[in-house]
This record gives C-alpha cells, structure tokens and sequence, in this order.
C-alpha cells in the first residue's frame, strides 16, 4: 500500500466522527474531521509528513507552518520527513493574536522574512484560518507559495480568489461519506 492511500485509511478509521458539530467558521455539520487524532499518532505522523512533503515537492519552499493549533503537528511532522530524506526543512507557529511580554512574535520559529514558505492546515473548510495565516505570513515578509492542507473540506474556491496554489492530497469525495 502506497503513503497515500496507508494515510487514507488511518484518515477514515481514527479521525472521521459523525454526529451535530459546529465548526470554526460557526456553520453546522453533521460530521468532523479530527486530524488531530492522526497527526499526533505517533505510528501515522510520519506518515503525514511523507505525503504533505509528496504533495509539494515541487514548490521549492524552505519553511512550513501554519495557524496554531491544527497546523502545528503538521508542519513538524514535515520537517522530521524531510530530515529523514536529508532536506533541511524549518517549521514556524503562526499565533492567532500577538503576545504582549517576552519576544511578542506573531510568527514563532526561526525568521520567515525574505523565505519561500509554505502555508499549512490540517483541514480547510472555509479557508479562514490559512488565510489568516497567509496574511500574517505577508506582514512578516516571507513569500508564501501556496497553501497545502491534508484535506480539503470546501476552502479550495476562497483560495483560488486570492491566487494562491493549492494542494491537498484528499478531498471529502475520498472519505467515502454516506
Ligand atoms: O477553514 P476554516 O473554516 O478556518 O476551518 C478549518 C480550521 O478549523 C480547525 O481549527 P479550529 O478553528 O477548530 O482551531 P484549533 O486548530 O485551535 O483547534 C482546523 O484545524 C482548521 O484550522
Ligand atoms: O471547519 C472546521 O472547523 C473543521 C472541520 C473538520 O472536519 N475538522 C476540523 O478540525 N475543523
């Protein structure tokens, strides 16, 4: 069985959940994606990190993150994946407000300024939280070169409108839902 498909299969048996949901953009669902249980499962993280790097290898970024806390688990499973294949490969946290004592960075992590990165998510439903992301990204000088989530939930519109590239290896049509 391929990464791909061995990550699908982990996807559908630990994170699907059917039931009455509320999402974070406050729009209703019946059923939730909980990569959480997948990203930080020790047996599947490298996993994920093999097939996000997969996904964009041709993008030629040296930095990875996203908005904390989804993003977070991702983007380092990326940068172990890549270490493991002999690519140097930062991480960063992008906070969802500044902090006010210590450092008081939006972005944590070794300077994005003046790199190519790449924006990632766990799931992306309406595209807010990678946007917000993306946007604090900007402000910090990075250049971002797209936007990776695992799954794409319905954001892909939303960030064709702000002309970023988009990957995802599975879209909701993979999850086989009924
Ligand atoms: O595309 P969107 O409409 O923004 O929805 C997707 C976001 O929702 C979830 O995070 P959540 O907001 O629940 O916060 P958390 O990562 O802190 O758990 C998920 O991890 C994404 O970040
Ligand atoms: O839109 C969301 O908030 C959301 C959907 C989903 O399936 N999983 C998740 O973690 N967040």
């Amino acid at each position: 069985m391929s990464d791909r498909e061995e990550l699908l299969r982990e996807i559908k048996d630990k994170a699907v959940v059917h039931g009455d949901f509320t999402l974070s953009s406050g729009k209703k669902a019946s059923w939730y994606v909980d990569l959480r249980r997948v990203t930080l499962d020790g047996a599947v993280a490298p996993l994920v990190g093999r097939v996000m790097l997969d996904e964009t290898d041709d993008l030629g970024y040296d930095a990875v993150g996203g908005l904390t806390l989804g993003a977070d688990p991702v983007a380092t499973a990326m940068l172990h994946a890549a270490a493991a294949r002999g690519r140097r490969l930062d991480a960063f946290v992008v906070r969802k407000a500044g902090k006010a004592h210590g450092l008081q960075r939006r972005i944590e992590g070794p300077d994005v300024a003046g790199r190519r990165v790449l924006a990632v998510e766990d799931t992306s439903t309406t595209g807010g939280s990678v946007l917000t992301a993306v946007e604090a990204l900007r402000e910090a000088g990075a250049e971002v070169v797209a936007v990776a989530t695992i799954l794409e939930r319905g954001a892909a519109p939303r960030i064709a409108e702000e002309g970023l590239v988009y990957r995802h290896p599975y879209a909701v049509e993979d999850l086989g839902l009924s």
